[in-house]
């Protein structure tokens, strides 16, 4: 590997011998001219201009060169040899002698001059200007000579004193072309590698942006021009996420919803060891076109703001039910595996998804819930595009009312499910019984089976009334905050009656009515008589059909299963009355029973 470079003495000696050993040297391409300090550092801007890669000069001129240009710089070294050569001449000189210069030639001197037992005064200057004003000190001084670089010999000669030039020997200089060719061979490799990656960068089909201290753009890679990055919601998503990502030294991201399509930004800090802050921000489309009117049916949130041991936290209740369906989620979260919520209206699914997600490694990833009810065949397709390769893939998708997704989609679901390869955490959740759909041939056998793996059968809010006791004031808290009250309670009569009703709308219902007692009452407890037309509203709620429709699909006895269910319900679960209403004998209705429990999905108790 030849070196192309340009050497720049400072005085025409040194020229002559760089060019003759330059000669000697089969991996040095080397050019030299002649020129002081800002002379100097023309030459060398001009030569890296034409390509050349590496500079060799000496001494002041060498460190103005340095600071302007990005190629590498080799100094020639003022060695103590070069030192010696010129002290040992005036060695029987009897006048007095200075020696005035930068610390790379005072340091050594002053050494050398005590090694060899001579009187020199030696006097170091940091800028150029100074040295005219020392010699002119030195010289009233008495001194006729002194001993320095080209600055001070030139300085001397105007102002009449005798100016000895510290040469440069052929160590130094061949020193100078070993210290510029291993420099060189550093700075290529690092040339190659940083390319390397640069490549590697303006291919990338995300878009890269670096910012450095104060918001300032260090980087971005060419991918980047496609996103609006000064687009205000864009702007302040990105300012949130590095200052998050700054606080808690990790990634942070975040699914924009933008006019056409929704954008993954990312934010990561980099540890570059720059000292200082640097965040690379990531950004990349997804095919899916979160738009906003379709934020009734897809929702995006970004959920780590707390960690991940409180996902559970929020969790209200102490009933045996809830406290069992809480450590099934807990393991589940751990595992990467799809997981079947099921439950009736308002028990807490999409909470409970939630939950497992931000509990998941994945919970610094988008959570998407799409409402599959809502979705068109299209955008199917670019929903598992997203999934497959887009930004989805990474976060956790949970598809509710899952029942109503298409039977191609489902095919394909429990094909993308069965391979699995990377892609996203799928949750999913249903209101009807999925085994009974699987059965009369509406929901596909494969995915049903898939998803079996991890059931999470959420019950009824009236199978777990003592819930109540801890839901009904964190809604009283909720619906101050939101309307201004303190309210600090409510009646306990009022509460055993609101424990009676059957709350088919579940926890979801329970907080509605709980939020519009708060607005109606003026006291700090929340009275039946201030809330009756509330509570009369919910008594006749409870009378409509719990759970869902009834399903006309099914066989008789399915039928008569559903029937017995919605009356027992409607009892408050009281089998006596309940048989009486049906006119069967509480035996008989017990039989019956038996068969309602083996047709409940598999730890689905109802
Ligand atoms: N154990 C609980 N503690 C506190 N709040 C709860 C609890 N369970 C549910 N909730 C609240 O009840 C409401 C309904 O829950 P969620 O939306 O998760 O139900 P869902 O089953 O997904 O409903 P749907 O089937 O209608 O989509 C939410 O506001 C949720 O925060």
């Amino acid at each position: 590997m030849r070196v192309k470079a340009i050497g720049i003495a400072p005085y025409a000696g040194l020229k002559r011998l760089m060019e003759e050993l330059a000669k000697e040297d089969p991996e040095m391409d080397l050019v030299v001219e002649q020129g002081d300090l800002e002379e100097g550092v023309d030459i060398a801007r001009r030569a890296e201009k034409e390509g050349y890669e590496l500079v060799i000069s000496r001494g002041g001129t060498a460190s103005l060169i340095r600071e302007a240009v990005s190629i590498p710089v080799a100094e020639i070294p003022v060695s103590g040899y070069d030192m010696l050569r010129v002290l040992t001449l005036l060695k029987d000189y009897r006048g007095e002698v200075a020696i005035v210069g930068f610390p790379n030639i005072t340091r050594g001197a002053a050494v050398i001059c005590d090694l060899l037992n001579l009187s020199v005064h030696t006097v170091t200057v940091r800028k150029p200007s100074e040295v005219e004003e020392q010699l002119e000190s030195r010289r009233r001084q008495g001194i006729q000579v002194v001993v320095g670089d080209v600055v001070t010999v030139k300085a001397a000669e105007k102002l009449g004193m005798h100016g000895l030039l510290i040469t440069s020997g052929r160590e130094a200089v061949l020193d100078a072309f070993e210290e510029g060719k291993r420099v060189y061979r550093l700075f290529s490799r690092l040339r190659r590698e940083a390319s390397l990656y640069r490549n590697i960068l303006d291919r990338d089909r995300r878009g890269i942006v670096v910012f450095g201290g104060k918001e300032r753009i260090l980087f971005r890679n060419p991918a980047a021009a496609r996103f609006p990055l000064s687009a205000p919601a864009v702007e302040r998503a990105i300012q949130e996420l590095v200052e998050e990502s700054l606080r808690r030294g990790q990634s942070e991201s975040r699914l924009l919803p933008l006019e056409e399509s929704g954008v993954q930004i990312a934010a990561v800090p980099l540890d570059d060891r720059s000292g200082e802050t640097r965040v690379a921000i990531h950004l990349e489309k997804c095919r899916f076109a979160v738009s906003p009117e379709k934020w009734g049916c897809v929702e995006i949130r970004h959920t780590r703001s707390e960690p991940k041991e409180t996902a559970f936290h929020r969790f209200v209740g102490k009933s045996g039910a809830l406290r069992e369906a809480i450590q099934s989620a807990q393991k589940y979260s751990e595992w990467d595996v799809p997981v079947w919520i099921s439950g009736e209206e308002g028990t807490g699914k999409e909470m409970f998804a939630l939950a497992i997600h931000q509990a998941s490694p994945r919970g610094d990833q988008p959570f998407i819930a799409v409402d599959s009810g809502c979705l068109k065949p299209e955008e199917w397709n670019e929903l598992i595009a997203d999934a497959v390769a887009g930004p989805f893939r990474r976060g956790t998708l949970y598809l509710k009312n899952a029942e109503k997704i298409p039977a191609k989609v489902q095919k394909r679901l429990g094909a993308l499910i069965a391979d699995e390869g990377d892609g996203p955490r799928w949750l999913i959740s249903t209101v009807v019984d999925l085994g009974k759909e699987v059965r009369r041939g509406a929901f596909d056998r494969k995915l049903y089976q898939l998803l079996g793996r991890a059931h999470l059968p959420l019950p009824p809010l009236r199978e777990r009334k003592e819930d109540m006791d801890d839901l009904i004031p964190l809604f009283i808290a909720e619906g101050n905050s939101k309307y201004g009250k303190s309210i600090v309670g409510m009646e306990s009569e009022l509460i055993e009656e609101l424990k009676r009703l059957t709350w088919p709308g579940n926890i979801e219902e329970l907080k509605r009515a709980v939020e519009a007692m708060v607005l109606k009452s003026d006291g700090h407890y929340i009275g039946r008589r201030e809330t009756a037309d509330i509570l009369e509203r919910l008594k006749q709620e409870a009378s409509r059909p719990v759970g869902r429709e009834l399903d006309w699909t099914g066989t008789l006895e399915e039928m008569e299963i559903q029937i017995i269910q919605r009356v027992l319900v409607e009892e408050g679960m009281n089998q006596t009355r309940a048989a009486q209403r049906l006119g069967i004998n509480r035996s008989t209705l017990w039989r019956k029973l038996q068969n309602v429990h083996r047709e409940t999905p598999p730890g689905n108790k109802r």
